[in-house]
């Protein structure tokens, strides 16, 4: 007898005609060893991830206005990049701004310590690694993932601006996955903000000397990089931006209202 119509022969009432076991039946009873396995399979993945968004959107809807701050896992306090991502991390956050980052060690820890300073959010995405690390101790909202697509939706989302501080692969991709959304029309008014002139002067030459003039990128995708050494400087670019946004967001509310009012 096939499994799903096992246990059905005593169903009350049913005098003839075929058993079809229904979806709640099954899900009621215990699993056969075979499917115990099911927390391993894709399916169920999803549903983990599914989980992980629904968590950091819960998290962070009501944060507000936020920068993210992206830069090397391997920058120690003494780096004089550690104690600018400070500045600039307390700079925003004395102009209102809630700092999210990775959560981890190097510029994200820094970046967490400046929002600690100013006293706004000092939120931390922390991710999943083969070996254990906790939280930096300068976070105070940790949200945890497993997934790195998942967090890398929650770093563009939350926030206006990006600052970018020197780092490796982690970054770079954090870096050319912003300028993509850009790129591409998906987010806008998104200032990304290199900081660090001698180290990223070389990747900006190559960009514009290389892929500009090979003509895989246009002078405006070029325009969307910002290059500075002074965390003032990074202020002023997100405050600005951050004031486009707001004028671009109020003429499109009254946009909508005044189109609902012509409807009516
Ligand atoms: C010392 C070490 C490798 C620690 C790894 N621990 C990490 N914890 C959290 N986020 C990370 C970590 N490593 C890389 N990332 C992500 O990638 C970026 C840094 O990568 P990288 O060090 O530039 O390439 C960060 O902005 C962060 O979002």
């Amino acid at each position: 007898m096939p499994r799903e119509e096992e246990g059905r022969r005593g169903f009350p009432g049913r005098t003839s005609g075929p058993v079809r076991s229904t979806e709640d039946e099954r899900m009621l009873r215990p699993p056969y060893p075979e499917e115990a396995t099911f927390v391993r399979t894709d399916t169920w993945r999803v549903l983990r991830i599914m989980g992980e968004f629904v968590e950091g959107f819960e998290e962070l809807a009501g944060l507000g206005p936020a920068v993210t701050f992206f830069g090397s896992a391997r920058v120690d306090p003494s780096d004089p990049m550690y104690a600018a991502a400070v500045e600039t991390a307390r700079l925003l956050g004395e102009s209102g701004f809630a700092i999210i980052t990775g959560g981890g060690p190097g510029i994200m820890e820094a970046g967490n310590r400046g929002a600690r300073e100013a006293g706004v959010p000092s939120v931390g995405l922390n991710i999943e690694l083969p070996y254990e690390q906790g939280c930096n101790p300068f976070v105070d909202l940790p949200v945890e993932f497993r997934y790195f697509f998942v967090r890398k939706t929650m770093f563009v989302k939350y926030a206006q601006a990006f600052v970018i501080f020197p780092g490796g692969f982690g970054t770079m991709d954090e870096l050319f996955e912003a300028l993509t959304l850009i790129q591409t029309g998906k987010v806008h008014d998104f200032p990304v903000i290199l900081f660090g002139s001698d180290y990223w002067r070389g990747m900006c030459r190559w960009l514009r000397e290389v892929v500009l003039e090979d003509g895989k990128i246009s002078r405006a995708d070029m325009d969307l990089l910002a290059l500075t050494d002074s965390p003032e400087e990074v202020r002023e670019l997100v405050m600005s931006s951050a004031r486009e946004r707001a004028r671009a967001e109020e003429e499109a509310r009254r946009a909508s209202r005044r189109a609902a009012g012509d409807e009516r």
